[in-house]
């Protein structure tokens, strides 16, 4: 299998050769925690959106940071590892920060993404995208998937 999971450096190179052939590159973000309908239904929409689909994955420790210590469950070399199987995904790249406003000017991709609990205003990246002449979009959400309430459901139905 194809390794899509790059550090930076090789993703940018990738970047760089894929805007060269004037490819249109879509980036979207996440902690993708427990893989559930809902990612994959907006994963494959966002993917229909341009040429490559680039996806900054959260480390464990900024998901720590951001969603408590007891999460995540899989960690991030796995949960990339899931990712990476997709036919949609070009590539993952892992980010140690609190959000991908780095990753997001250091791709600067023609679109920026993300699912329909978010709204434009709250996209991290979402003004220098569109102020570098690219577009933000939403996707409609899947009622009823969440990791959390995966986990929730796992824990109520052994408890
Ligand atoms: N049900 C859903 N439908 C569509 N998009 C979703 C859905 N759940 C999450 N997403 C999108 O998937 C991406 C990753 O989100 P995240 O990993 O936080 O999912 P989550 O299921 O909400 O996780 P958690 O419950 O841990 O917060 C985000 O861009 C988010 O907008
Ligand atoms: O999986 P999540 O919680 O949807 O991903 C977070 O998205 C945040 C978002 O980009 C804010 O607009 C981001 O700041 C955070 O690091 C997670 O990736």
């Amino acid at each position: 299998m194809v390794n899509k999971v790059c550090t930076l450096p090789a993703l940018l190179q990738k970047v760089a050769q894929w805007k060269a052939d004037g490819q249109k590159l879509v980036f979207t973000n996440g902690v993708f925690d427990l893989i559930h309908t809902g990612h994959i239904t907006y994963l494959a929409q966002a993917a229909e959106l341009g040429d490559k689909l680039i996806i900054g994955l959260n480390s464990d420790a900024s998901v720590k940071r951001l969603k408590g210590e007891s999460r995540p469950v899989n960690h991030q070399d796995s949960r990339a590892l899931l990712l990476s199987a997709f036919f949609f995904i070009d590539a993952i790249v892992i980010f140690g920060e609190d959000t991908p406003a780095n990753l997001i000017n250091a791709i600067m991709p023609d679109i920026l993404v993300k699912g329909g609990d978010y709204t434009i205003e709250n996209i991290v990246g979402a003004k220098e995208v569109m102020a570098n002449g690219g577009e933000v979009k939403t996707i409609n959400f899947v009622e009823g998937y969440s990791s959390t309430s995966i986990i929730n459901k796992i824990r109520t139905q052994t408890s």
